[in-house]
């Protein structure tokens, strides 16, 4: 005789053949019906779903409608419908296999199920069930002990400890009752380990399980220990909502036969017709529930973004979710949340217009419903409390529309309900951006939207109030990951030798880099704060990591081509928004301090990708680069800050001898991208320049022209008087100057730029591998090069007085030096080039004359390193470098010692420490 083998994967345990008649156990004969059930038996569900295994007289291809009350008897196999039919025999076969069962029966309902099962039961005898369980079944077990003399009793069974007391003894358990997930709270109870736990105590006793939830597609509970599953046919079995139905499957022929008695005596096996729509609509079910289950993740990762609790096991929070994955395929399609205001869950439910106000689920079209009012409201008020079920409850029940469809319509009614509200640091625009993502990334997209909105009042405030007990204890909300020893890095300033404004109308500009540099410490630190150490700019600021707007960072769009994370191209304005709120409320209003800060926070968050990559430290920078005044101060404190957080994160190794080109471009991106919060719009020459030292060609891509960047490798270090004005200007102003004075005198203009044009070209093959000069003319050539630029600039009308001064100071003799501003001019810096021969005492009076006339003059050098960090030789013993956190107690941090020199005394406290790797 034929049995079916109870194995992972749906086996074929009945023979196929159009009906299985109730009145005996279904008896198999060896031969082809073996081998066909054999060959069934490989099938996946939802081939073995699809494909109906009929032997119809006439070969129909689906199952006919035998409407019909009674037979004439032809070879006795049937008589009369209530005792079996053909459809309903068809159907019930076909779900047998699909059970992975010995034999399944199809009832008119979910609740005729139950029925039929709690009539194993008799008088005197107990049943334990969940307590968070269906209304209906919560009905009759009730009515069963109130009129039955069955002894009911319910229990958390999440915890199947709590069975224990109930097992063996004097007690009588005939039958344990699960739901898993349970209706509505979707709790989890461990089927295999209630099972075996009853069957080592209770043998007698039966494990029904109730498997609406969830369908045979996604458990199949009688491979897990249960004898008797039963599931409501109306819901996904059927999937439309157009028949009442309910099946019982069975473990084995102990169990079948008492209940197809009872089936055959009361009559509840399932009309013929209500037989074809369930069978009809079965051979859909994994499509369905595929697509259901995809929304109902996004729905509830949705819901639970926006702070509302959420119940679904396929959140990564579920309390039981890894029970659930072990027993089930996927989450299913039912999730419940509370919002704390049964008022407020009235005003979701009824202000949604495509989530259908209904009970049950399983369809193809979605549904919403408050539980205590609707499909568990035969449970009293008090029995609903004491059990935990919360009258604000809403359940949904998801259904096959487009996802976007169901979200727009969710979101509506909740912020129409007040449940919650725009969320203010979220930019506007962004929606169509969002929207896109919906088709790359589903996920992304549902996170990113949920970014838009916040729920109002008490629950965040709560959650903060919680983390500020806890930081006060001393105690950390998460496991930080640490930053391995103290990061010390430096990067150099710039100057425009040539072609400063004009660059900007698409003319080729050279820059060089200056020895004047910043210098930056970032130092672990344990208290889950991150912090900021500015000295020069009086910034001193400290965050908690927990506190920063983590909800808020940029979807990180897959990169290909780099195992590295690569900047993002543009700024995230809703983060870059919420930064400049958190960094104002420190109190920090001068612009540069905040730009800093928020540049500082920008990349700290962005490097890091998220809250869980974050790490406690402190960044402290110190320059002897005079700030705002055109020369890249700002850039290398970005690229400190680039290289300090990519090294800190491992994205950059410190190399042994010089950083990779790879490595020099990903800083060099994550520069750029903090420039662009300190400066809104920069060309990318002041960090290009910073990162990777030396001179370059910059040009901008304008008006179709393609741009570009040309390092100038054959360049050889030049001495400079740097000499700051100390007149402060405005960039943006004396930009818009020029391109007024374009549109006012074209011709002139145009002449300026084709002149500054033609300088920079010679620049460039001075600079760089062109044409090779001996030391002294490449200078006489700079020089004239300096001073034909300058007179343009004048030309352009972006010099100044103060400037002008300068220029006549150190042009006149016996000096004879060439001198042009740099950078915007109206103020900020000259450049004067010191010819190799200048003699010293010649240039220490000069010096002193530019002091005397109100300047600040710096002795610098063109052309020097880029991008540098230290070397750090202290190893453990695990070759890792040695922490200098602030209390690892090894000694004082070096950033102790970049606070301690000041400006003027960084760049002699950095040879100091050691050996240094450039770009
Ligand atoms: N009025 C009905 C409610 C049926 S609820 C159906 C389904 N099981 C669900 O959970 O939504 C009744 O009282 O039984």
């Amino acid at each position: 005789m034929f049995r079916p083998q109870y194995n992972e994967d749906p086996s074929s345990p009945t023979e196929s053949s159009l009906a299985t008649s109730i009145f005996e156990s279904p008896s198999h004969s060896v031969s082809d019906a073996d081998k066909r059930a054999a060959q069934i038996a490989k099938w996946r569900f939802s081939t073995l779903a699809a494909n109906v295994d009929t032997k119809d007289q006439y070969g129909a291809s689906s199952t006919p409608i035998y409407q019909t009350a009674t037979f004439k008897g032809v070879n006795g196999e049937y008589d009369y419908t209530r005792s079996g039919n053909p459809t309903r025999g068809g159907l019930e076969s076909h779900l047998a296999r699909l059970y992975g069962a010995y034999s399944a029966f199809a009832l008119s309902t979910g609740m005729t199920c139950l029925d039929m099962i709690l009539r194993l039961v008799k008088p005197g005898e107990t049943v334990l069930a969940g307590d968070d369980i269906y209304g209906g079944t919560n009905r009759l077990l009730t009515y069963l002990s109130t009129h039955g003399g069955v002894d009911v009793r319910h229990l958390d069974t999440t915890r199947p400890e709590l069975l224990l007391p109930h097992l063996g003894g004097g007690n009588k358990v005939t039958m344990v009752l699960l739901e898993s997930p349970t209706n509505p709270l979707l709790k989890i109870a461990d089927l295999g380990e209630i099972a075996a736990l009853v069957k080592s105590r209770a043998p007698n006793a039966l494990i029904v399980v109730d498997n609406t939830m969830m369908s045979p597609y996604l458990q199949r509970p009688l491979h897990l220990g249960a004898d008797i599953v039963y599931d409501s046919g109306t819901k996904y079995l059927s999937g439309h909502h157009d028949v009442m139905a309910g099946v019982i499957a069975v473990k084995d022929e102990a169990v079948h036969k008492p209940i197809a008695f009872m089936i055959n005596s009361v009559g509840s096996g399932l009309a013929p017709f209500d037989s074809f729509l369930l069978l009809r609509g079965v051979k859909t079910i994994s499509l369905r529930m595929d697509r259901q289950m995809a929304t109902a993740q996004l729905v509830a990762d949705y819901l639970d973004a926006l702070g509302f609790l959420v119940h679904y096991p396929g959140l990564k929070h579920h309390p039981k979710r890894d029970v659930h994955y072990k027993q089930a395929t996927g989450a299913g399609a039912v999730l419940s949340f509370v919002t704390d205001d049964k008022a407020l869950s009235e005003r979701i439910v009824g202000g949604t217009r495509l989530w259908g106000i209904s009970v049950s689920f399983g369809a193809v079209n979605s549904l919403i419903s408050m539980p205590c009012m609707m499909s568990h409201a035969s449970i009293s008020a008090a029995v609903r409390a004491e059990r935990g079920l919360p009258e604000n409850l809403i359940r949904l029940c998801v259904g096959i529309e487009d996802p976007r469809d169901l979200i727009d319509d969710l979101e509506a009614a909740l912020l129409s309900s007040g449940a919650i509200i725009h969320n203010l640091s979220y930019s506007p625009q962004n929606p169509t951006k969002v929207e896109a993502i919906f088709d790359t990334d589903p996920s992304k997209w549902i996170l990113e939207r949920a970014k838009a909105f916040r729920r109002p009042g008490e629950e965040s405030a709560m959650a903060r109030l919680v983390q500020g007990v806890k930081r006060s204890l001393g105690m950390s909300a998460t496991e930080r990951k640490k930053v391995e020893g103290e990061v010390v890095v430096s990067a150099p300033g710039k100057v425009i030798l040539f072609g400063e404004h004009a660059v900007v109308h698409g003319v080729t500009a050279i820059a060089t880099s200056v020895n004047l540099r910043c210098y930056a410490a970032l130092t672990p630190r344990s208290d889950d704060k991150v912090a900021l150490e500015v000295p020069d700019l009086g910034l001193e600021m400290a965050w908690d990591i927990d506190s920063l707007p983590w909800h808020l960072l940029p979807i990180q769009v897959e990169q290909s081509g780099s195992s590295r994370r690569l900047a993002d191209k543009d700024l995230d304005a809703p983060l870059l928004e919420a930064l400049e709120e958190v960094v104002k409320a420190g109190n920090v209003n001068v612009k540069s301090a905040l730009g800093a800060a928020v540049a500082w926070l920008y990349l700290y968050m962005t490097i890091a990708g998220s809250e869980a990559e974050a790490f406690s430290a402190t960044f402290t920078a110190s320059s002897n680069l005079p700030i705002s005044a055109g020369l890249g101060s700002s850039a290398a404190y970005s690229t400190c800050i680039a290289s300090a957080l990519l090294i800190a994160h491992q994205s950059v190794p410190t190399p042994s001898s010089s950083f990779t080109a790879e490595e020099t471009n990903l800083i060099d991106g994550w520069a750029f991208l903090s420039e662009k919060v300190l400066h809104g719009n920069p060309s990318g020459i002041d960090n290009a320049v910073s990162v990777r030292g030396g001179a370059v060609a910059f040009t901008r891509a304008i008006g179709g022209r393609a741009g570009g960047l040309e390092m100038l490798s054959g360049f050889e270090s030049v001495r400079l008087l740097l000499t700051n004005t100390l007149v402060g200007r405005d960039t943006k102003t004396l930009v818009a100057g020029v391109g007024k004075l374009r549109e006012e005198e074209p011709e002139m203009v145009e002449g300026v730029m084709r002149s500054i044009q033609a300088i920079s070209d010679e620049a460039r093959g001075l600079l760089g591998a062109g044409e090779v000069l001996d030391r002294q003319r490449l200078i006489e050539r700079l020089e004239a090069l300096i001073k034909e630029n300058h007179s343009h600039l004048v030309t352009l009308r972006v010099s100044h007085p103060s400037l002008e001064t300068i220029v006549a100071a150190t042009s006149r003799s016996p000096y004879n030096l060439s001198t042009k501003l740099t950078g915007a001019g109206g103020g900020g810096c000259a450049v004067t080039l010191i010819p190799d021969d200048f003699d010293q005492a010649s240039l220490e009076e000069l010096i002193e004359v530019l002091r005397r006339d109100g300047f600040e003059p710096h002795l610098t050098s063109l052309g020097g390193k880029g991008a540098g960090v230290l070397r750090n030789e202290e190893k453990d013993g695990a070759g890792r470098v040695v922490g200098k956190g602030e209390d690892e107690g090894v000694g004082m941090p070096l950033r102790a010692g970049l606070r301690g020199v000041g400006r003027e005394g960084v760049g002699k406290w950095a040879e100091g420490l050691g050996e240094w790797v450039f770009t």
